[in-house]
C-alpha cells in the first residue's frame, strides 16, 4: 500500500461518525456510523434510492455532510482547503457503473490519465507521458489481463475490458481506497464477477481498501469480507461476509414494503 502522510500508523481508512446527509428539505442519510480497516473488501448493498451513491460521495469528498463528521485516510474533507480535498482525491479511486474512460482514446492513454494528478502539466498522446509512467501504465494494463489491447480504442473494447482498464487507471495513483459504485451494473454475470476478482486481487495484493456498491447480492457474497446493507438512508446490517447469508440480505430487498 502507498505511504500515508497523515493516517496514523494502522487507522482506519473510513470512519463516519452519527452522519447525516440532506438534499435540500429531503433526508438521504441519517445516523450513519461506520469503521472501515485498511485492506478490507466492504460490498454496500441496498435498494434503488437507498443512499450508496451518496454514501460513497461523501467518503470522496464530492458531497459534505449535513449532520456529523467523515473522516477519510485520517483527513476530513469538511474541514478541508481546496488544495487538500485535491491532494486527498490523489489518493482515492472512483470505479463507475459508466466506466468514466474517453472512449476514442486507447487503453494505454486513459490509464495514463490516472497519473495525470502527479504531473504539473496536461499531456496529449502517449508518447507525452515520461518513460516510466508508460512503464507503469503497460504494467498496470498487464494486470488486469489487457496487455494486448493496449493501443486499442476505449470504445472498441467490450464492457467487462472497459471496466479493467478503469481499474487500471486506479492503480496508477496507489489509491488507498478504491470507490467503486455500482461497476458491474451494465455486464454479464460472467464478465461481473470476472472484474469484481480482479478488483479483489489487486486489493489483496497492493492492500487498497475497497468500498462497492453492488445489487447483485451473490456476487457481494462471492468477492468481499464485510457486508453493509442500506435502506432507508440507515445502515439495517453491518457484518462480516461470512456471518450472512442470500436469504438474508435479499430480505433486505424484499422487505421494503414492509419496513
Ligand atoms: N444531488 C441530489 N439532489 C437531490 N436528491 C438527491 C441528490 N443525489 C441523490 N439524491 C436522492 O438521494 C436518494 C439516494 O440516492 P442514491 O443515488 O444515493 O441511491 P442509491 O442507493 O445509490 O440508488 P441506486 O442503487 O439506484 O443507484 C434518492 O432519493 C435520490 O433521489
Amino acid at each position: 500500500m502507498s505511504a500515508s502522510a497523515t493516517r496514523p500508523e494502522n487507522g482506519p481508512s473510513v470512519q463516519l461518525h452519527d452522519v447525516g446527509m440532506s438534499f435540500g428539505h429531503k433526508q438521504v442519510l441519517s445516523d450513519i456510523d461506520l469503521e472501515i480497516s485498511p485492506g478490507h473488501f466492504v460490498a454496500l448493498v441496498g435498494p434503488s434510492g437507498a443512499g450508496k451513491s451518496t454514501l460513497l460521495r461523501l467518503l470522496n469528498g464530492s458531497h459534505l455532510p449535513t449532520a456529523g463528521r467523515v473522516s477519510v485516510l485520517g483527513s476530513e474533507p469538511a474541514t478541508c482547503s481546496r488544495r487538500e480535498l485535491q491532494q486527498l482525491r490523489t489518493r482515492i479511486g472512483f470505479v463507475f457503473q459508466q466506466f468514466g474512460l474517453v472512449g476514442r482514446l486507447s487503453a494505454m492513454e486513459n490509464v495514463l490519465m490516472g497519473a495525470l494528478g502527479s504531473l504539473r502539466m496536461p499531456r496529449y498522446g502517449v508518447s507525452t507521458y515520461p518513460r516510466d509512467l508508460r512503464v507503469r501504465a503497460a504494467e498496470n494494463l498487464e494486470r488486469v489481463g489487457l496487455l494486448e489491447e493496449r493501443f486499442q480504442r476505449c470504445d472498441t473494447l467490450s464492457g467487462g475490458q472497459q471496466q479493467r482498464v478503469a481499474i487500471a487507471r486506479t492503480l496508477m495513483q496507489d489509491a488507498e481506497i478504491v470507490l467503486a459504485d455500482e461497476p458491474v451494473a451494465s455486464l454479464d454475470p460472467s464478465a461481473s464477477l470476472s472484474v469484481l476478482e480482479t478488483l479483489r486481487r489487486l486489493s489483496a495484493e497492493d492492500g487498497f481498501t475497497v468500498v462497492c456498491s453492488l445489487h447483485q447480492v451473490d456476487l457481494a457474497l462471492r468477492i468481499s469480507d464485510r457486508i453493509v446493507a442500506v435502506r432507508d438512508g440507515a445502515i439495517v446490517l453491518d457484518r462480516a461476509t461470512s456471518q450472512t447469508d442470500e436469504t438474508e440480505l435479499r430480505s433486505i430487498y424484499s422487505d421494503r414494503a414492509a419496513a
